[in-house]
């Protein structure tokens, strides 16, 4: 199948080094099968960047590369024009990629306060991190995230009370407190209802411009809700990137995924 790339997007107008992301050919393969195969993407700053394609088609690796967990074979990966491949992940965090998984790995039995504390902290010590004092700034910080994810009235409650979709939310605030300049956000809205993958849908649009977010989503209806420019990949390369109407009507896209129910139209 031809590999197409529909329009110039946002981040192929501006000059290279103003991207905060720049993937160049990367690479990696699994038993001899290339997963992620010559994949360049481009993300500026402040952009939210969704990330879609059929099963298997190699975004969460993707995301694995950029965040460490997973090393490349070939290709170079670039954070503020830092050559970052290969690097540990607990470096990548530190150099400002903050990154919540699609399984959610907050503490049950602490209050969701107590989560966020933690969640500011180097200390390798939960408990130094949820009893030692915390300074004003970062109280005002973790209020000011609290009140963006929706959960003030929910902070002395036990992470284990809350539902699915504010677990979610308690996550990405504690992906917040490391203050990243790129977020990375692995199908944030899987198992919620419409009215939580609505409220996910705001929390992410009001993060845009103080943090470049790349998200890896299914559903169609979030992320017309929440993105300017889409890339689609399919069998680890990139096919297509445009706007979500250039998107709909590309044929290559239509063919490999959307042909499989992938995205439907509103
Ligand atoms: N650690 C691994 N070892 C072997 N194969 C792997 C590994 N991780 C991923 N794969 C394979 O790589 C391919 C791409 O997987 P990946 O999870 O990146 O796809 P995806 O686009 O995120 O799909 P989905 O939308 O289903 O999550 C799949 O065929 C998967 O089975």
């Amino acid at each position: 199948m031809a590999r197409t790339v529909i329009s110039q997007s946002l981040s192929t107008q501006q000059s290279p080094n103003s991207y905060l992301l720049e993937i160049q050919n990367l690479e990696v393969s699994f038993d001899g099968l290339k997963v992620v195969d010559e994949l360049n993407l481009c993300v500026n700053p402040g952009e939210v960047r969704v990330l879609i394609g059929a099963n298997g088609a190699g975004k969460t690796t993707t995301m694995d590369l950029i965040s460490g967990k997973i090393k490349a074979s070939k290709g170079k990966i670039l954070f503020k024009g830092l050559n970052i491949t290969n690097w540990e992940s607990d470096k990548i965090a530190r150099a400002g990629i903050g990154r919540k998984f699609q399984i959610p790995s907050v503490f049950k039995d602490l209050t969701v306060a107590e989560n966020m504390q933690v969640a500011f902290c180097f200390n390798p010590s939960l408990f130094l991190n949820v009893y030692r004092c915390l300074q004003r700034k970062e109280h005002e910080r973790i209020s000011e995230i609290l009140d963006l994810v929706g959960l003030t009235e929910l902070s002395q409650q036990p992470a284990r009370l809350l539902s699915h979709g504010q677990t979610q939310w308690l996550e990405i605030g504690m992906v917040l407190a490391q203050n990243p300049k790129l977020v990375l956000l692995d199908e944030p809205t899987a198992g919620m209802t419409v009215q939580e993958t609505r409220k996910t849908a705001e929390i992410v649009n009001s993060l845009r411009g103080q943090h470049a977010i790349l998200v890896v989503e299914h559903d169609m209806t979030f992320v017309r809700d929440i993105c300017h420019i889409i890339t689609v990949m399919h069998q680890g390369k990139k096919l297509a990137e445009g706007t979500i109407s250039e998107i709909e009507n590309n044929p290559d896209v239509l063919a490999a995924y959307l042909g499989n129910g992938g995205i439907s139209h509103a």
